[in-house]
């Protein structure tokens, strides 16, 4: 699968690594075959060149979703490539047409839900993630388009998670054909449904798996021409019968059983059963639950899906007594009878146990002791009753209990079809086939045998539908394949099953000769094969043999293969049961035909499920087959050896690795010349115009590049990968041409747009702009009416503002003016008082001076003038007193007048000088007092010229703001009025 690379230092590559099966390194020297590695877990390996693969370091970190799409295409890049989606939850992955599906044993619900669903309805192919609903849905369009039945095959080894698969198919073909909205049990719901009670029988816990499904199973939905679901059929193949019986640790035996144990305390009792740990069959193992499942639930559960299937109360009663019958089948013992080679019940309980049995199965206790104990051989001379050792009353034990449980089996896979019913009218058919995948034990047994001849089939199938149908038609065309090779499994499948000759046949022969044993059986293979490339003999083995399967060598020890190929009913049994007075278990035991009960008894249960195949494999090719691989993940990155749970192993056992080389190594792709002109004809468009159809093919292939396409008689051969390239050239070209397209739509529609946008915009701005502008006058209309209302309002303000100063102002004004008017006044009246008092001194001294001036001035005047007279009378006199005496007496007189009157007139002088000195200080002491007043009325001057100075400095300060003053003290300013014009007054 390596691509052939040039390996150098340098070189980026995986390989094997004995812990972590593949790592990757970087080479790091190259010394003849050997290489040397420094691997990303540190370590430095030598390695040789032919063991190590180139690693693709542009691979995407999340993968590729097809392997095909893997730049190199070996076993390293496709683990790794699957263990990379793996751990981002992508658990699909294709590989060309292949699905495959690795088990994320975790349950991931968006994965399937209704909405996920709905995605993939009629989504292409290849388009969204893988995912088994693109794998359902292009089956369901396929049979819808082309009106051919399909059929899906679902493989993998145990546990990988093909029950799961073909459960999740049906739901999306129920979802697809399902009728919505009938009422009642519809025919999907029961082909869901069935799923639960064939679980219930035929699941049980293994090692691998704790739900695995002990037979195969294809399940036929048959649709009506409408595409809707219209019946179905489900067929089930070579279900485990031994595990009936025989379980080892830590399995279970099937699920029905741990059921019934746990049903309701009414139907335990019913069904006389109790604890599992109870019954032979059940305590083999120490294993009785299954994790995080509840047998109670799982038991109502199973009653409910087969109400819904169409079995009855009656007959659920009957089948859970049966196998109530055959746990209590399990217990009864045998010890050595009192004849020689006989048998007995072992104890009571062994007794109690058959009674349980006869009473569970309603038949007679004495002939069930007896078919257990005993056989009747028919001879020639009549009839002779053979008892049985206790071993084989054992065996017979045994093979009544899986007699029974596979007829029981059978029965409830018939029901199921019976009650879905089958629609004959069916126009085609989607067919789910979920069937164990390829075993190889440590010791293989002729179930593996079966096994691996059906994964042989099947094998061979896909073989021929991928393949072989492929080579032919590469023949067909005539173009040249011959570097594409498959392995051919024809061969083996002869070995197993050619009649005659085949060891199946073989093994019918040997079963058939009374005395042939596992030892002669062997012999007879060895000789017979011999010579056979896909047989051969291990070393030292006596019975052992080993096939070389497709998938690799598995040796079978052929120790049980005669008893496991043998399938018939003890006639003792068949008879036992045949006459149960339950028709339900005698139904199960219908009479054998009368020649046919003569006969010989064998069956072969090879041979049968060979034939089963056949008609198997003849419905699957009339199908369309889809395959789905499932994987088990536990080891996704262990290396390739041959070992069950290896994924590469898987893959290989899968044909999944064999279909992925053929895929790249032939011609994935192919397409008529018509169809590819059709498709690619974009290409190159002068190409095909001009010339044939098959020249136009190779001219765009050759205009594209493609290297190594063929070109044969009717179709055009394509490499893998070149169709995906050719599609993303047309892709590109359909999309510049649709770009093309669109732009000049776009460009038309725009304009017209545009126009049409422009008109309604030059509409709009219109209206917008006239608007605008009323808007704009109306605002500026506003602004002047409000600078207006403010300019009043200002004004007003101001007005009141300064009529509030002007007032204050004045009140203060008249305030000072009042006092200063008050001080003045009281000044004035103090200056009056003061001027009136000098005054009136002033005046009474100026009066008194001048009456004084007047006094002596009348006084001297007087004095004078009585000088005079009185000279002119003292001349008289003494002229007289000269003449008379008297003179001189009136001259005395005179005299002494005159001395009084020059006193008087000192004492006046003297007066008169003190006056002039009290008056010269009262006048100094007035003229200081008027002094000291006018200093006063100068300071009250300077006082009141501050004070005016301040008032208007305050005034000036005063901030020009205006303060409204809401409401005029009128009262204030008229009382100040009043008072004002009072002291105006
Ligand atoms: N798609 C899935 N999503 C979640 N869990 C899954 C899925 N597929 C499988 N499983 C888990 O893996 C278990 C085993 O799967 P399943 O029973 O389908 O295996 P199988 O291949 O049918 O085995 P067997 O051959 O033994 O019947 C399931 O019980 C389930 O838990």
């Amino acid at each position: 699968m390596g691509t052939p690379v040039n390996i150098i230092v340098g070189s980026q590559v995986w390989l094997e690594d004995p812990d972590e099966a593949w790592v990757d390194g970087e080479v790091t020297g190259i010394k003849g075959a050997d290489v040397t590695v420094a691997t990303t877990n540190g370590k430095t390996v030598v390695a040789s060149l032919a063991s190590i693969y180139p690693k693709d370091t542009e691979a995407p970190p999340a993968g590729v979703d097809d392997m095909t799409k893997l730049a190199y295409l070996h076993e390293p890049g496709v683990l790794h490539n699957l263990a990379c989606r793996y751990s981002l939850n992508e658990i699909y992955t294709y590989t060309g047409n292949i699905l495959i599906a690795v088990n994320p044993f975790q349950r991931l619900p968006h994965l399937y839900d209704v909405h996920m669903m709905e995605q993939y309805k009629g989504a292409t192919f290849g388009e969204l993630s893988p995912h088994l609903f693109a794998i359902a849905d292009s089956c369901y369009r396929a049979m819808i388009n082309e009106h051919g039945s399909q059929s899906i095959l679902v493989s993998g080894e145990s546990g990988a998670g093909k029950t799961e698969t073909t459960k999740m198919l049906m739901r999306y073909l129920a979802f697809m054909g399902g009728r919505s909205g009938t009422e009642g049990r519809t025919v999907e719901q029961q082909v869901l449904e069935s799923n639960p009670v064939l679980e219930a029988f035929g699941n049980a816990k293994t090692v691998k798996n704790n739900n695995s499904s002990r037979f195969g199973k294809f399940v036929e939905i048959q649709f009506d021409k409408y595409g809707k679901i219209s019946g179905a059929a489900v067929r089930t193949y070579l279900l485990e019968r031994s595990r009936v019986c025989q379980v080892s640790d830590p399995e279970r035996n099937y699920h029905c059983f741990y059921m019934l144990c746990s049903a309701p305390p009414e139907d335990v009792k019913r069904f006389k059963v109790g604890d599992p740990r109870s019954f032979h069959y059940l305590n083999q193992t120490s294993c009785y639950e299954v994790a995080n499942v509840d047998d109670a639930r799982e038991y109502l559960e199973t009653r409910n899906a087969m109400d819904i299937v169409g079995i009855s109360q009656e007959e659920q009663d009957a089948i859970f007594r049966v196998v109530a019958a055959i746990l209590h089948l399990g217990n009864i013992n045998f010890s050595k009878g009192k004849e020689i080679d006989s048998s007995r019940l072992r104890d009571e309980k062994s007794i109690n146990h058959l009674k349980t049995v006869a009473e569970l199965l309603m038949c007679d206790e004495k002939l069930l002791e007896d078919s257990l104990c005993q056989r009747v051989i028919v001879t020639p001379d009549g009839n002779i009753t053979k008892p049985l050792d206790p071993d084989s009353a054992l065996q017979s034990r045994d093979a009544l209990a899986k007699t029974v449980y596979s007829r029981l089996f059978d029965w409830i896979v018939d029901k199921i079809n019976n009650s879905i019913g089958q629609d004959p009218d069916a126009i085609s058919i989607i067919g789910v086939l979920d069937i164990y995948g390829f075993e190889s034990f440590k010791v293989n047994s002729f179930e593996q045998l079966c096994i691996n001849m059906t994964n042989e089939k099947l094998q061979q199938h896909f073989n021929q539908h991928v393949f072989k149908m492929e080579q032919e038609e590469y023949t067909r065309d005539e173009i040249d394949w011959s570097y594409v090779e498959f392995v051919d499994n024809q061969d083996v499948l002869d070995l197993i099953e050619k009649k005659p000759g085949g060891i199946i046949a073989l093994l019918d022969e040997a079963c058939m000769f009374p005395k042939s044993t596992h030892e002669t059986f062997a012999q007879k293979m060895y000789q017979t094969y011999k010579s056979h490339k896909r047989f051969s003999k291990p070393k030292l083995a006596r019975t052992a043999f080993t096939i070389n399967h497709y998938a690799g060598d598995v040796t079978y020890q052929a120790d049980y293969f005669l008893d496991k190929n043998k399938d018939y009913v003890v006639a003792e049994h068949q008879a036992l049961l045949n006459s149960s007075r339950c028709s339900f278990v005698a139904n199960l035991f219908p009479p054998l035909p009368e020649e046919s009960s003569k006969q010989s008894k064998f069956s072969s249960i090879g041979t049968r499920f060979k034939q089963q195949l056949q008609a198997l494999m003849e419905t699957l090719s009339t199908t369309e087959p889809h395959y789905i691989r499932c994987v088990k993940p536990n080891t996704v990155l262990k290396p390739g050896i041959f070992e069950n749970d290896n994924v590469l192993n898987q893959l290989r056992c899968g044909g999944v690795l064999e279909a992925i080389r053929i895929s790249c190594a032939g011609y994935p792709t192919k397409r008529t010349f018509d169809e590819f002109i059709d498709r690619f004809g974009v290409l190159a468009p002068e190409l095909v115009d001009s010339s044939d159809e098959k020249t136009a093919c190779a001219a765009i292939c050759d205009k594209m590049g493609l290297k190594g396409y063929q070109i044969g008689k009717t179709k055009v051969f394509l490499r893998a990968g070149q169709m995906a390239e050719l599609d993303a050239r047309r892709a590109e070209v359909l999309a510049n041409a649709v770009r093309l397209i669109q732009r000049r739509i776009r460009t038309h529609l725009m304009r017209k747009e545009f126009v049409s946008l422009k008109k309604a915009s030059i509409q709009t701005q219109k209206f917008w702009r006239a608007r605008l502008a009323r808007k704009l006058f109306e605002h500026m209309r506003r602004v002047a009416a409000a600078i207006t209302i403010q300019k009043h309002t200002r004004t007003h303000s101001a007005w009141k503002a300064y009529l509030q100063i002007y007032r204050s102002s004045i009140t203060i004004q008249t305030g000072l003016r009042a006092m200063a008017a008050r001080k003045e006044h009281r000044f004035r009246r103090e200056t009056k008082a003061t001027i009136i008092i000098i005054q009136t001194r002033w005046r009474q001294h100026k009066a008194y001076v001048a009456y004084k001036l007047q006094k002596r001035a009348s006084l001297i005047l007087q004095c004078s003038w009585r000088g005079r007279v009185a000279r002119k009378e003292l001349r008289k006199l003494k002229m007289e007193a000269r003449d008379n005496g008297a003179l001189k007496e009136a001259k005395d007189k005179l005299e002494k007048r005159v001395e009084e009157l020059t006193w008087r007139l000192d004492v006046e002088k003297h007066l008169r000088v003190d006056l002039e000195v009290a008056k010269g200080q009262e006048i100094t002491k007035l003229q200081s007092a008027l002094q000291e007043m006018q200093e006063k009325l100068e300071e009250a001057h300077a006082a009141i010229i501050n004070e005016k100075e301040a008032a208007k400095l305050a005034i000036e300060q005063a901030p020009p703001k205006i303060v409204e003053v809401p409401v005029v003290d009128n009262a204030k300013v008229e009382l100040l009025t009043s008072q004002n014009e009072e002291l105006e007054d």
